[in-house]
């Protein structure tokens, strides 16, 4: 039976695929964003000779990375993207503070199960949270398929991270996907399709964590089965009992303690109880992976009613405006800002270190991104930790890294599916 990469890949190629084959398929929808649309065009034009491109319905761009423009010279780049969009009868433009590619294209339906999806962007594995096949390709591969509509890639193969029973106090899915990453390592899903199963009683977005770090493992896609939410498309692509898997990881959730990856890679994974005291500077909420509405929402119930601890700064970029919206109409934001935190112009934000937020030497940040690398938000010798939301909110009420469940009096720091 087949897995579902190659239930999606067998729609887009018109025929029977499987793991192994190298394909020519249909793409359903192609996302370029700021930060590389002024080389994917100039390759599309100049390079590929190409004047239009294929489907203008099927392209979205988005100006997520540096938004607001942070120098002249970004502004003049943006300014040329739009134009450009225009020009080209793209209807789908997502400028300033709609938020990141990523949940964006999920929030305005244009991502949809059993869709090939590519993406100027690594996470791009990000649209696996409505069970579509994202993935991230190069300049020169996305100028392919806009100039044609076409892709080409080989089948992957698939690994299953198999989640059994429910998450305990503070332990949410960031804490799962980093499991995942420290069991199998930034290498061990290479160009393999990541299949998470078990995890239907999450939300899209919380999938989406999920879905994004599967990157981080190497993976080509990162899969949620769409059940159990409220989305169509061209294909809903299912579980099958016996399909050929490359490998099953199972993780218990009833026994996962929060994770934390320590600097300067991501797999570096340790539980947070085994790493010390680490004072932190900078707390850092936002990110394609935790930047949701959930994820503000598990910060301000642990922030409730307190106050950032001395000396820390907590900044929170929101991934987009519908989750910002919502975070404002229900009161999520006055509690994060009462407890002292800053709010940020929904987009990427620091997470590159590009703007908002840039560490200096020595820094330590608390991050609910997806990577640490050394440099990657600003000075190479700032350090960077990766955690949940709820790690995030509690170690900014110490001033440490500190464990939720410690912070939370006995109350569920994660409230909803629990
Ligand atoms: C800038 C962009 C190309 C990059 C990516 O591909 O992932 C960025 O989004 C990241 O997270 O490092
Ligand atoms: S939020 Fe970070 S990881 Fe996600 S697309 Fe933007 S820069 Fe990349």
């Amino acid at each position: 039976m087949p897995t579902m990469s190659e239930q999606i890949l067998s729609r887009v190629a018109g025929r029977t695929v499987r793991a192994g084959d190298v394909v020519t398929a249909n793409v359903d929808l192609v996302m370029v964003h700021d930060s590389l649309a002024p080389g994917i065009i100039r390759i599309l034009h100049q390079e590929l000779g190409a004047e239009r491109v294929w489907d203008p319905q099927r392209v979205a761009v988005v100006i997520d990375h540096v938004a607001p423009a942070a120098s002249v010279q970004t502004a003049e780049k943006q300014q040329e993207v739009r134009r450009w969009v225009r020009a080209q009868g793209i209807p789908h433009l997502f400028d300033v503070g709609r938020g990141i590619s990523h949940p964006v294209l999920v929030e305005e339906g244009l991502a949809q199960p059993g869709m090939l999806i590519l993406g100027s962007d690594s996470h791009s594995t990000a649209y696996g949270c409505v069970g579509a096949f994202g993935t991230g390709m190069g300049s020169t591969d996305i100028a392919l398929a806009l100039a044609t509509g076409k892709t080409w890639l080989r089948v992957p193969e698939t690994i299953v991270v198999r989640a059994r029973g429910r998450f305990g106090f503070g332990v949410g899915p960031k804490d799962l996907a980093l499991r995942a990453a420290r069991l199998l390592r930034a290498d061990g899903a290479t160009y393999a399709a990541i299949e998470w199963h078990g995890v239907e009683f999450l939300s899209v977005m919380e999938r989406m964590t999920l879905a994004t770090l599967s990157i981080e493992m190497g993976a080509k896609a990162g899969i949620v089965p769409p059940t159990g939410l409220n989305v169509t498309g061209p294909l809903l692509p299912t579980v099958t009992a016996d399909a050929g898997y490359q490998e099953v990881v199972e993780i218990d959730l009833d026994q996962l303690e929060p994770q934390v990856s320590a600097p300067h890679y991501v797999d570096n994974v340790a539980n947070l109880s085994d790493l010390g005291r680490v004072a932190v500077d900078v707390v850092y909420l936002g990110t394609c992976t935790n930047g949701h509405y959930e994820d503000m929402a598990v910060a301000a119930q642990i922030l409730a009613g307190r106050r950032l601890a001395p000396g820390v700064r907590m900044i929170v970029v929101p991934a987009s405006a519908q989750a910002l919206q919502r975070a404002a109409a229900d009161g999520t934001l006055a509690t994060l800002l009462a407890a002292g935190a800053t709010i940020g112009t929904p987009g990427c934000g620091a997470c590159i270190g590009r703007h908002m937020g840039v560490l200096a030497p020595g820094e330590v940040c608390l991050f609910t991104g997806n990577r640490n690398f050394r440099g990657r938000m600003g000075s190479p010798e700032a350090q960077i930790y990766l955690a949940s939301p709820a790690v995030a909110a509690a170690t900014a009420l110490t001033g440490y890294l500190t464990d939720p469940r410690t912070v939370m009096d006995g109350q569920p720091a994660i409230a909803s599916r629990n």
